[in-house]
């Protein structure tokens, strides 16, 4: 079974958290991508959604799926979305496709964080996937600086431009004991929006597609 059949195995099996009449949190990427289109066969049974980037905001729309401001809406019951890694606390390491800061931020006003990957992504130490810092242009440098010290390597994504007009140093090296620690000792360098450490407040539910289907995972 290929990666992306697994990654549609997840997003399907996490239909069932779509409660009826709700607003759900989008996140970005493949995985995600499937999950909307499954969500579009639901359409009329959900309020709509709030969008982690443009490219899904683009395709929620062009399956007439209502898109809300995150700032028209309260509290949102369920987010949905791909990680690049999880840990067995499902602790994460996301923005792989550069959405971080937005996801980060619609998880954090989303009462349950639904996951969902293959199950390639499931790892014990998080760290072997570069770890994505968004930093504001005109301190990327002075950034990349301060992560070295940290013992990580930074590289930047040429050409890359988020949809908040940052740019995005990829932290290789780093084999990560402490995500929660490293979370905030990132996050307090000036000049950075977010790092793609979803540790602080993981997810709360983690999907894997597998040959064998979907499992579903609770933290450790
Ligand atoms: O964090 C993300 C985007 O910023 C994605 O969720 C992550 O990169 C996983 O992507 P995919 O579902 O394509 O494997």
């Amino acid at each position: 079974m290929s990666p992306d059949e697994m990654k549609k195995l997840a997003a399907k099996a996490a239909l069932e958290h779509v409660e009826p009449g709700i607003i759900v949190g989008m996140g970005t990427g493949s995985t995600v991508n499937h999950f909307i289109d499954l969500l579009g066969t639901i359409k009329s049974k959900i309020e709509g959604a709030v969008s982690s980037s443009e490219a899904s905001t683009a395709r929620l729309k062009a399956l007439n799926i209502p898109v809300y401001e995150l700032n028209a809406v309260g509290e949102i019951p369920l987010y949905i979305d791909g990680a690049d890694e999880s840990n067995h606390y499902l602790q994460l390491i996301k923005g792989g496709g550069g959405a971080l800061t937005r996801e980060k931020i619609i998880a954090a006003a989303s009462k349950k964080f639904v996951c969902i990957a293959d199950q390639s992504k499931l790892v014990d130490i998080l760290g072997n996937f570069p770890l994505p810092v968004e930093v504001i242009p005109m301190a990327r440098s002075y950034v990349a600086r301060q992560i070295v010290k940290l013992g990580g390597e930074p590289v930047y994504r040429e050409g890359f431009i988020t949809d908040n007009g940052n740019q995005i140093l990829d932290t290789h090296g780093l084999s990560i004991m402490e995500p929660a620690k490293l979370e905030g000792q990132i996050n307090n360098i000036p000049g950075v929006v977010t790092n793609g450490l979803f540790a602080i407040h993981p997810a709360d539910v983690l999907i894997l597609g597998s040959p064998e289907g979907a499992k579903t995972i609770y933290p450790k």
